[in-house]
């Protein structure tokens, strides 16, 4: 797993976020007006150059492979490239803000075109990968234990509008490293995607000594610094 340690401090990651987040959401309007546009085939070509101008001058300085996990010196994880809820991620649902409760993770998102399956309903793989997330949540954040999921069960009640969705995750039950956890998806007309999943907490995590290690290494970076 790519697994590093950085060195920011809350304001600093605040301020990354106050520039990235308006960045991706940029990006998630462009992929939105990408499906939707109806302008004619010149237009169309001349907007394929600028963006393909914009990729030009973002990658003049760029990171090689994927953007990893990184943890700050607090144990804080920032997976900005992650597929469901990466803040510098468009193609991530915009679904960033879970509140934890009692156990209980819950999580409010508006999907749009680009998360269409069947016409005007989200793809099946979609809300898949949201209760996954949330699933995982619930588990990890719930227990204090990083999770993987193991086993996902999808029962597709009923379609899935696009639009205003709700989501809900709790733990039922925790056996050594396993949780057992269920969820739903919701309209405002009650669930449509029911799940359950057994989130393991996996024995190949970076062990308390090894994390102490990087802290360590950082902190003397520090001090030659
Ligand atoms: C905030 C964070 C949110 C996170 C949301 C993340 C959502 C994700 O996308 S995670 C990515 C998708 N999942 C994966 O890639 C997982 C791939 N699999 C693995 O890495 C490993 O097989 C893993 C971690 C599941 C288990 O590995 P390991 O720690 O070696 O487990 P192991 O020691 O064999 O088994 C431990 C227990 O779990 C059970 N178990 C193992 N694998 C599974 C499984 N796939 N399903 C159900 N139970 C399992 C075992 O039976 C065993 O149970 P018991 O203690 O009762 O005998």
């Amino acid at each position: 797993m790519n697994f590093r340690l950085v060195d920011l401090s809350a304001e600093e990651i605040a301020q990354q976020l106050s520039v990235v987040e308006p960045l991706t959401d940029s990006v998630r309007g462009l992929i939105d007006a990408v499906i939707r546009t109806e302008v004619d085939d010149d237009e169309l070509n001349a907007a394929r150059e600028q963006i393909d101008a914009i990729v030009a001058r973002l990658r003049t300085k760029q990171k090689p492979g994927s953007f990893g996990v990184q943890f700050t010196r607090e144990l804080s994880g920032l997976s900005w490239g992650n597929a469901a809820v990466g803040a510098r991620n468009g193609i991530a649902p915009p679904m960033r803000i879970v509140h934890h409760e009692d156990g209980r993770a819950t999580c409010d998102v508006e999907l749009g075109a680009a998360y269409e399956g069947p016409g005007g309903l989200v793809h099946g793989g979609v809300s898949a990968m949201l209760i996954d997330q949330l699933l995982g949540e619930a588990a990890s954040v719930g227990n204090g234990l990083p999770c993987f999921t193991g086993t996902l069960t999808v029962k597709y009640l009923r379609p899935t509008p696009l639009g205003p969705l709700s989501m809900s995750a709790e733990t039922v039950r925790r056996e050594g490293r396993k949780i057992f956890v269920r969820g739903e998806i919701c309209t405002a007309d009650g669930p449509t995607v029911t799940a359950e999943a057994i989130m393991v907490s996996p024995k190949e995590l970076p062990s308390r000594d090894q994390i102490m290690k990087l802290r360590a290494e950082l902190a003397a970076q520090d001090g030659q610094g």
